[in-house]
């Protein structure tokens, strides 16, 4: 009998890391870091130091770099793709008030991967997507104390945009591993988590297990 086309499957839905926006022990996080990779997939980790000077950056991306590298999970910079460049990153996170796209684009080149926040709004998403993202950022879906937000999202949005668009999309803010099955079935590609993993009360390596299980099963 002739085989029908199939409509391929959508890739289930994978953990992104945020890292905590301060690192005062670089060492104590790196020991963490590899503990949290190990325990199961994890697609990339944000770099998300929000006051360090750029000498910290670097020495961060230096030490957690090869980590990341070795479980062959990408690593992103927050805010600075002149620094991504510098230090070798995978790719760039940036924001609304951030350097734009293009210019990102124009640092990194067109190798790397570049994902935009986009709130809570399809019109910041199609841009976005319409200019070369790699993925666009929806957000934030839960109360979050990781940062103070303004705009808040709807799971629904997930949704619309998985039926509409190619570009991939990434769920933020407030993820847990009780919430996170359900944005994986609305249509978040990527869930992305800073506290839900690194103050998760059984530690991060539990919380990357924990979430794999949550995400496989909504998938
Ligand atoms: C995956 C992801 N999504 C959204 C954000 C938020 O970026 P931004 O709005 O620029 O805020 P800061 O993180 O820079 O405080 C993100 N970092 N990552
Ligand atoms: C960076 C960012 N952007 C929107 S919410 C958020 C914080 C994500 O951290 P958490 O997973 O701890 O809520
Ligand atoms: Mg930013």
């Amino acid at each position: 009998m002739a085989r029908q086309p199939q409509i391929p499957a959508r890739p289930p839905c994978r953990l992104y890391l945020i890292t905590p926006s301060a690192l005062p022990d670089l060492e104590a996080f790196a020991v963490q870091l590899e503990a949290a990779l190990s325990a199961g997939d994890c697609a990339a980790v944000q770099l998300r130091l929000k006051e360090a000077s750029d000498d910290e950056i670097r020495a961060a991306v230096a030490r957690l770099r090869p980590i990341c590298q070795a479980h062959d999970v990408a690593l992103i910079l927050n805010d600075r793709p002149d620094l991504a460049r510098a230090t070798g990153c995978d790719g760039v996170h940036v924001g609304q008030e951030d350097a734009s796209l293009a210019d990102a684009r124009r640092i990194m080149g067109e190798d790397a991967m570049i994902g935009v926040t986009c709130h809570d709004s399809r019109h910041l998403a199609m841009e976005a997507a319409e200019g070369g993202a790699d993925y666009v950022a929806f957000g934030a879906f839960y109360p979050t104390q990781t940062k103070d937000v303004v705009h808040h999202a709807e799971p629904g949005i997930l949704t619309i945009w998985q039926e509409t668009m190619e570009t991939p999309c990434v769920a933020i803010g407030g993820v847990t591993v009780e919430n996170a099955g359900g944005l994986a079935a609305a249509g978040a590609d990527f869930v992305a988590v800073s506290a839900g993993v690194w103050r998760h009360p059984d530690g991060a390596a539990a919380a990357v297990r924990a979430f794999n299980e949550v995400l496989s099963a909504a998938s």
